[in-house]
Order: C-alpha cells, then sequence, then structure tokens
C-alpha cells in the first residue's frame, strides 16, 4: 500500500485534487470529514468537548454548533490546544483504523489540514502540498464558501507558512490557475509517479536514475532531509545516525540525480534485521553488497580487509526521487570514510573539480553505449533491455575509471582530515 499525504493552507484546493485521485482510483482518507465523524452526537469526542467549552457549543438539537465552537477556537491559542488535543487523537486512531483497511495494492491518499503542524510529514511514502496564493485563497473562500473573511484570516493565522510546508513537500500542486490546470498535474503526478510508485513498492522494486550529470540542484539538500527523516522514522533506535553523503551532498557538484543515503548501525545484524521497516518506507533492498567500495592497497587500522567494507544497500521506490541507502557499520572505514569524503570534496576545490571531469568523462562514455543499443534495438521492450544493459556497461565502465582516482582519493582525503582534525 502507497500512502501519500496531501495538505495544504485552508482554501488552497485540498478537495478539489483529493476529488480528481478518487476519480483516478485512490482510497481518500479525509481528516476534515473523520474530525466531524469523532465529535457526533451522542460520541465521547463531543461530551469532551462540552465539558471543557461549555453547553454553548450545541445546538438545541444536541449536535456541534460548528460556527460557535471555531469562534472560540480560532480567537486563542490556548482554546485551540485544548480542541486539538480532544480531536486529534481520536482522528488519528480513526484514520489509522481507516488505512488498515484499505486494499493491499491500493494508493491511500490522507488529506489533512494540519499535516505540517502536527509534524506528520514522514509517516508518508510521500507528501504533496496543494498551494494557492493567500489571497487566492481568501477570495475563494469569501466567494465561492461565503465564509467571513475574517475568519478565514483567523484560520490561516493559526496555520503552517507556506515556507514550512516548502520543507515537506515532495510534490507541490500549484492551484493559482485555472481548475483544469491543477486536475491537469494530478493526472501526470497519479500515471507517472503514484501508480509506478505503488508497484515498485509491492515489488520491492528500486528505481535507477539517468545515468548523466546534471548540473547541481539547490535544493538536493533540501529533499535530502526529507528522505532522512521517513528513513530515521522507519529505523527508530537501530540508526546510530543518518546522513546525506555522495555527490549530492557536495555543494555546487554536479552528478547524477541519485541522492545518497547512509544510515550508520552498530552492527551488520542490525542492518539486515532493519531491511522489511526500510522496504516498508519505500526503500527496498537491492543486494547484499559485500565490497563494492575502494579499497585503497594500502593503509593502516584494517582498511584493506573486505569485510570492514561490507554494507547493506537499499534504493528508492519512488520513480520521482532516485535514491541509493547504504547501511554502514559505525566506525569502520566506509562508514567514515562516506563522511570524510563529503567533507573533503566539499572543502577542496580542486578535487571537487577532478570528480566532477570523472563524471562527465563517464556521461560520455555512458551516453555512446546508450546511443549503440538505440541504434541497435527496434521493439520498446528489446530497446528496454539494451538500455538496461548500456546502463550496466555504462556503469563498469564508470567503476573502471573511478576506482585509480578513489584509490588516491582515500589518502588524499585522510591526510586532509589530520591536517584539519576532521572528525566525522
Ligand atoms: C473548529 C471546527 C468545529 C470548525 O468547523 P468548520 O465546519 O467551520 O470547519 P471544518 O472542520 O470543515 O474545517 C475547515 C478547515 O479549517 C481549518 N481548521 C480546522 N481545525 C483547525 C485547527 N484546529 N487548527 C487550524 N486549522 C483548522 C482546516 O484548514 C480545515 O480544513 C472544526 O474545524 C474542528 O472541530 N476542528 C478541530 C479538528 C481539526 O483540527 N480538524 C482539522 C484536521 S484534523
Ligand atoms: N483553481 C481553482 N479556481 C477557482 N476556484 C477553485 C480552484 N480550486 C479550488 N477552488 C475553489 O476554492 C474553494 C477551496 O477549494 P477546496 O475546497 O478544494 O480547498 P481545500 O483546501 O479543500 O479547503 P479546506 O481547507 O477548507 O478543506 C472551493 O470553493 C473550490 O471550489
Amino acid at each position: 500500500m502507497l500512502r501519500m499525504g496531501l495538505t495544504g493552507g485552508i482554501g488552497a484546493g485540498k478537495s478539489t485534487v483529493a476529488k480528481e485521485l478518487v476519480d483516478l482510483g485512490a482510497v481518500l482518507v479525509d481528516a476534515d470529514a473523520i474530525a466531524r465523524e469523532v465529535v457526533a452526537p451522542g460520541s465521547d469526542g463531543l461530551a469532551e468537548l462540552v465539558d471543557a467549552f461549555g453547553e454553548d457549543i450545541l445546538q438545541p438539537d444536541g449536535s456541534l454548533d460548528r460556527p460557535a465552537l471555531a469562534a472560540r477556537a480560532f480567537a486563542s491559542d490556548e482554546a485551540r490546544a485544548v480542541l486539538n488535543a480532544i480531536t486529534h487523537p481520536r482522528v488519528g486512531r480513526r484514520t489509522a483504523e481507516l488505512v488498515a483497511a484499505a486494499p493491499a495494492d491500493g494508493i491511500v491518499v490522507q488529506d489533512i489540514p494540519l499535516l505540517v503542524e502536527g509534524g506528520m510529514a514522514a509517516g508518508f511514502h510521500l507528501v504533496a502540498v496543494v498551494h494557492a496564493d493567500e489571497d487566492q485563497r481568501l477570495r475563494r473562500l469569501v466567494e465561492q464558501r461565503g465564509m467571513p473573511e475574517a475568519d478565514a484570516r483567523a484560520r490561516i493565522a493559526a496555520q503552517a507558512t507556506v515556507e514550512q510546508r516548502r520543507e515537506v513537500a515532495d510534490v507541490w500542486l500549484d492551484n493559482t490557475g485555472d481548475r483544469d490546470a491543477v486536475v491537469e498535474q494530478v493526472r501526470r503526478l497519479w500515471t507517472e509517479r503514484l501508480v509506478p510508485f505503488e508497484r515498485n513498492l509491492r515489488e520491492g522494486r528500486v528505481v535507477d536514475p539517468q545515468p548523466v550529470p546534471v548540473p547541481a540542484r539547490e535544493d538536493w539538500h533540501r529533499q535530502a532531509q526529507r528522505l532522512v527523516a521517513r528513513l530515521a522514522l522507519a529505523a527508530g533506535g537501530a540508526a546510530v545516525r543518518i546522513d546525506h553523503v555522495g555527490s549530492t551532498a557536495v555543494p555546487g557538484l554536479d552528478a547524477v540525480d541519485v541522492l545518497d543515503l547512509q544510515i550508520t548501525v552498530a552492527d551488520l545484524d542490525a542492518a539486515d534485521a532493519l531491511a522489511p521497516a526500510l522496504a516498508a518506507a519505500g526503500f527496498p533492498r537491492i543486494e547484499d553488497v559485500v565490497s563494492d567500495e575502494p579499497k585503497p592497497s594500502y593503509g593502516a587500522g584494517g582498511e584493506t580487509d573486505p569485510g570492514v567494507w561490507a554494507m547493506r544497500l537499499h534504493g528508492s521506490a519512488d520513480p520521482g526521487r532516485p535514491a541509493r541507502v547504504a547501511v554502514r557499520v559505525d566506525g569502520w572505514p566506509a562508514q567514515q570514510f562516506a563522511l570524510l569524503l563529503r567533507d573533503w570534496l566539499t572543502a577542496d576545490a580542486e578535487a571537487r573539480q577532478e570528480y566532477a571531469d570523472l563524471k562527465a568523462t563517464a556521461a560520455a562514455e555512458a551516453l555512446e553505449a546508450t546511443a549503440a543499443a538505440e541504434a541497435l534495438e527496434a521493439t520498446a521492450a528489446a530497446e528496454a533491455a539494451a538500455q538496461h544493459q548500456a546502463g550496466a556497461e555504462a556503469a563498469a565502465a564508470y567503476a573502471a575509471l573511478k576506482a585509480p582516482w578513489f584509490d588516491r582519493a582515500y589518502h588524499r582525503a585522510w591526510e586532509w582530515a589530520e591536517k584539519t582534525g576532521w572528525s566525522a
């Protein structure tokens, strides 16, 4: 089951997006609807609200007078905290029941207005934020919903900022245009990302990146932090630390668009025990990698023993966000070197340039191999197979190129570490 969190400020267009996703086949779990259910007449939720706020919040028929409660709740932070403390745990429990009842191969969309405020983002495979400018939202709420402007403003003031939502957004749905424009974005999201992501998740398959370096992207760091948060939640106490490593963690370095993450664990048994949780969170295991790491030809402290380069490798199942997750043992050379390489390349412009050149050469070779494969194959399936083969050849060519460079780099980086007093 793939779970996507859908959020956005009041009036941004969540319901509009959710409706389209349901039409496409998603299972919707709507937090606003559940929030109504848990305070329905006769519920213990409603009884608690009356205890806290008084009989004034009831209508003559005994049901909740929503405008009366809203007037209290959005007038003070304290009152809203009391309201949230009563409703949110109940909403959480009911949500869990509904999600558990969804089909195993379902794509579950959870529409949660307060996803960011509640710090829930890391619990989803993907978070989509619907965005419209504040004055646009106000206009829509006032004109189409008949909400008094002051009420709409009070709710906006009680919610997260645009910047806070950007932090958690894997997908940004722009609803500043007309309805058709956002619906088109939703359809593309569904076919290009959600459907293949769900299938990959179910089949334990990871996505491969395009093997071509792209200019360094400023948001790699932020994207990586979102994956780190997801991995941390999935790994729990087994993770000693989780870091963004590899080329995308070096500011300004052009790189293949695949995020490298490293989970540090106490030992390889801990790495193995983590595999099911990582797979369920969207990072299936790739294979047992014993020694795909650069092995220096000399060095102190056991670095030449292939055993201490052992790790477990996972990859992202999300077609929109290729990533590799190496699970390595605390203090072993490979775990230390991943952190050191990132910091050394960040500090040493010359080394960074050498490394960028190496990547560019490898990319040119990959392109040649791909072009040759395309020229040979006529059918789509054969082409896909040939592409895969070309990808493997390109990877092998890259490995052959990079091994000697890494062998030297390992020692250069450690020399730099000693000189500067670096520690992980
Ligand atoms: C205060 C209540 C009675 C007002 O009811 P009303 O029918 O006017 O609004 P409705 O429930 O349809 O919510 C509309 C929108 O208001 C915003 N909103 C609602 N509750 C909150 C809140 N506690 N904090 C910030 N914004 C909120 C959301 O954007 C939501 O989508 C109601 O919103 C409520 O019970 N809120 C507490 C539960 C809650 O937090 N729900 C939001 C998602 S779990
Ligand atoms: N692109 C659009 N153009 C014009 N009106 C829109 C557009 N998108 C949504 N609306 C309208 O704006 C209002 C708010 O949209 P919607 O109900 O989808 O937002 P929401 O985020 O679910 O709101 P809430 O936070 O109250 O649940 C609705 O009346 C909707 O019909």
